[in-house]
């Protein structure tokens, strides 16, 4: 373990130890926390082998037979709203500790994070309570009618950028439907995942329903859920690389996948759009969460008409960003989640630069901050449309902006890539909307805003950015099995 000053007592950070059949286990191997922002050691964390994941998935699997497996509806949307209140009650301190885990404004964790991660269990607790099936009378002669059961154990395997609010987005449906479940969260950010084991069992989750077991993905934890054959599905959320890595763990016991992968989303700017609420709102999906979010628009399309209009407009605003200490109020922009993300963003970096890459702010790694892994908010332009850096994610603090002459050409450049997850729109023709949103080949597409949620809605990935939907029904459908029964009349 590094000799050095930690952050435990300043700022109560935790260690963080699996949850498994509702007790806290330590691992007899374990690895440092670190603090994005500070470079300090925030704690220790168990790191989870075969073995533990073995006694989890037996856990979870036994609690499909207990309690769990017979209380009413009613019952589990009981437990589910508590859950909600409880991360409520406990707010300040689930946010505290996402910001340091993540190096994210403190603000940002308790609007975004802790507050979303809470309703995610309200709205899956009332939705449990409204879900309907289906019924078809076949005239006198049958009538059918589809039951749902739950699918099992459930693995859910999360990433670092929004660790709570993903990881509720995906157990609150799977409790809802009454399966139970085995959690990976990232290895870079364990605290918030690390409290939601007390939280389920203080709102009345049976022991054994939600387990956790922390680790790395290869020949860790990750690797061993992905491949343990009395797993029934995996809800994955990370890149994409490693989607495909889980779903060849994953065959041979034919697992149920649902994966929320990567993305490169293009921001498409009509000549005609309101351009200082533009750029309001494009401040916020280029770098919120230091430009961690797998929706951010990294990809900014201008239409040539107001392309130096925005350029100006939007550098300038850029440049009034604050770049700072997660805990202090008029942060916007925090330290990026590890040293090794700082890295890699910082190559994308210098490689903007040796692909000919003119930048209008950023570029470089935040210099008044001392300690920490800061990077200045970054704007490119003169990006060939085929570049690295216009093609792949970089998932930091930095977009491109290429303007372009006709709705056609756009469609086509917006589409040229393996992605296609989320999109935005800027444009006050109607029609025109709803033309370039049927031809945008994006899951989400968001039309003069930006990651506005109605949790109804089906939310996912095409191509390269994910398998299936979550939200609302979508959410059920993955958590659920559906049987049909015939009746004879
Ligand atoms: N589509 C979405 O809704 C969404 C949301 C958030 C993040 N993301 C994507 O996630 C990525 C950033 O998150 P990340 O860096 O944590 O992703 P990642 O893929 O590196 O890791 C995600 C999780 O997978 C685990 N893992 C890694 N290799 C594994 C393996 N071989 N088997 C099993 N588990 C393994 C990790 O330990 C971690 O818990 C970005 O690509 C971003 O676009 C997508
Ligand atoms: N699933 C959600 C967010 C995904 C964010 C990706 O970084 C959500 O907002 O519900």
């Amino acid at each position: 373990m590094r000799v050095m000053e930690t952050d435990h007592k300043k700022m109560g950070s935790i260690d963080s130890h699996h949850f498994i059949n509702g007790q806290y286990i330590k691992s007899g191997n374990y690895f440092e926390n670190i603090n994005p922002a500070s470079e300090k050691v925030l704690g220790i964390v168990s790191e989870g082998d075969r073995e533990d994941v073995d006694k989890a998935v037996a856990a979870a699997r036994e609690a499909l037979k207990g309690p769990w497996g017979g209380i009413s509806r009613r019952e589990r949307s009981n437990i589910l709203r508590k859950i909600g209140d409880i991360i409520l009650e406990r707010k300040e301190e689930l946010a505290a500790l996402e910001a340091m885990d993540t190096g994210k404004p403190y603000q940002l964790a308790l609007e975004m994070d802790i507050d979303r991660a809470a309703h995610n269990f309200y709205f899956f607790s009332e939705y449990l309570t409204s879900m309907g099936t289906e019924s078809y009378q076949q005239d006198d002669l049958a009538l059918h009618y589809a039951i749902r059961r739950p699918v099992g154990v459930v693995g859910i395997i999360n990433p670092w950028n929004l660790p709570l609010l993903l990881l509720t987005w995906k157990l609150a449906p799977c409790l809802a439907a009454g399966n139970t479940a085995v959690m990976k969260p990232s290895e870079w950010t364990p605290m918030t995942a690390t409290l939601l084991g007390e939280i389920c069992q203080e709102a009345g989750v049976p022991d054994g329903v939600v387990n956790l077991v922390h680790g790395f993905g290869v020949n860790s934890a990750g690797e061993a859920i992905s491949e343990h054959p009395d797993v029934d599905a995996i809800t994955f959320t990370g890149e994409t690389t490693t989607g495909r890595a889980i779903m060849k763990a994953a065959a041979p016991s034919l697992k149920k996948l649902s994966f929320e992968l990567g993305g490169k989303n293009p921001n498409i700017i009509f000549a005609d759009s309101d351009l200082d609420e533009v750029i309001e709102t494009t401040l916020k999906s280029s770098f919120i969460n230091q430009g961690e979010v797998c929706l951010c628009g990294s990809r900014i399309y201008v239409e040539k008409e107001v392309y130096e209009e925005f350029l100006e407009k939007f550098t300038k605003a850029t440049k009034q960003l604050k770049v700072g200490d997660p805990f202090d109020n008029d942060t916007n922009v925090g330290a990026v989640v590890s040293e090794e993300h700082f890295n890699k963003v910082m190559k994308y970096m210098n490689l903007a630069k040796e692909e000919g890459g003119t930048f209008l702010t950023g570029g470089h790694r935040s210099n008044h901050m001392e300690k920490g892994f800061y990077i200045d908010p970054t704007i490119v332009t003169g990006l060939d449309r085929k570049s690295r850096c216009v093609n792949e994610e970089i998932f930091g603090p930095i977009v491109t902006v290429i303007p372009f002459d006709t709705e056609e050409n756009v469609i086509e450049q917006a589409n040229d890539t393996h992605y296609g997850l989320a999109a935005t729109i800027w444009t006050n023709d109607l029609r025109r909307a709803h033309r370039v949103a049927g031809q945008i080949e994006s899951g989400i597409t968001w039309v003069n805003t930006w990651y506005l949620r109605d949790l109804r809605t089906p939310w996912g990935g095409m191509k390269n950015s994910g398998i299936g939907r979550e939200g609302g029904v979508h959410g059920f459908e993955f958590y659920s099995e559906l049987s049909n029964v015939t009746i004879k009349m």
